[in-house]
């Protein structure tokens, strides 16, 4: 009988949380050995099958991420930015792929994952889907392309849920066009735009956010000249493609020297 890797799913009872719990309990190559949740919440001591509606798995909810995390092969971790920076320490000890969705975390905390990256393998990105991470290389390749004649517009749209802004996914599209262009993306950003603003500067970046109800997650790149207008999009409809990619970087990661991944790595599709 081959080996199914063991993973513990943290912030499980969120969102993401319960997608993923569904996927890697339809999965053949993986187990769910762990559900985490912060203390307090309501699901801790439950089933989590039986907490999400569904059967009883035979995992309970707990809010003890080192007990979790000693069963397992793999976290997969979408929650928020102190708690993956707690988790990443953890799996780290613990030498345990450590697979990051949770987006907002400022350059500090990205830079605090750094020593759990010298033990362990840690595979992180603002969005886990392949259409997305095919549009990252899309958009650098367009930004190579076209000159500052072209203004580059990010327009980003979430459900009315969502805390941080703009979108990891929005970030990920602004490097990618930033390098394209041969600049810095934090020399060119421009994320605050109210009142009397001035004209648009030549080169600058822009980031727009839209919230409201259950949009899944879309993602518009425009680059806008005088006379013509370019747009790619990506228009996520369900939240199992963020968790199938995942579940495939948790495997992906399985033996690999640690380090600092993304899903770039995962899915191979460097230039
Ligand atoms: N990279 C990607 O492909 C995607 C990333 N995300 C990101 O994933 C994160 C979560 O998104 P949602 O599931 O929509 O949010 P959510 O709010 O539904 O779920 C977050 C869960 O984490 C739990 N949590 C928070 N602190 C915790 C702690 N210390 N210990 C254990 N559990 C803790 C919360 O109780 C909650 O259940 C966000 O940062 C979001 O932007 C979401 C979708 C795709
Ligand atoms: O919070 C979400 O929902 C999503 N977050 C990620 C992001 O910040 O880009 C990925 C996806 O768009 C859904």
């Amino acid at each position: 009988m081959t080996h199914k890797p063991g993973i513990v799913v943290t912030g499980a009872s969120g969102r993401m949380g319960q997608m993923l719990v569904r996927i890697i309990s339809e999965s053949d190559k993986a187990q769910l050995v762990g559900a985490v949740e912060r203390t307090g919440h309501d699901w801790v001591g439950q089933d989590i099958g039986t907490a999400m509606g569904a059967r009883a798995s035979g995992v309970t909810v707990i809010d003890d991420p080192l007990e979790a995390f000693a069963q397992a092969q793999a976290i997969i971790d979408f929650t928020a930015p102190e708690a993956t920076l707690e988790f990443a320490a953890l799996a780290a000890q613990a030498r345990l792929v450590h697979v990051i969705g949770t987006t907002g975390m400022s350059d500090a905390q990205i830079e605090a994952l750094t020593p759990a990256a010298r033990h362990a393998v840690i595979v992180r990105a603002g969005n886990m889907s392949l259409g997305v991470n095919l549009l990252t290389q899309l958009t650098r390749k367009v930004a190579a392309a076209l000159d500052e004649d072209f203004d580059i517009e990010i327009i980003e749209a979430h459900h009315h849920h969502k805390v941080d802004a703009p979108s990891g996914t929005a970030l990920m599209l602004g490097e990618a066009a930033a390098e394209g262009r041969g600049v810095a993306l934090a020399d060119v950003a421009d994320r605050r735009r109210d009142g009397i603003t001035g004209a648009r500067e030549r080169g600058n970046i822009g980031f727009v956010a839209i919230r409201g109800g259950d949009i899944v997650g879309e993602h518009d790149v425009l680059f806008a000249a005088p006379g013509e207008r370019i747009t790619l999009r990506h228009v996520a409809t369900d939240r199992g493609v963020f968790a199938r990619g995942a579940l495939r970087a948790a495997l992906w990661g399985q033996g690999k020297p640690p380090g600092a991944y993304d899903m770039v790595d995962v899915l191979g599709l460097n230039d």
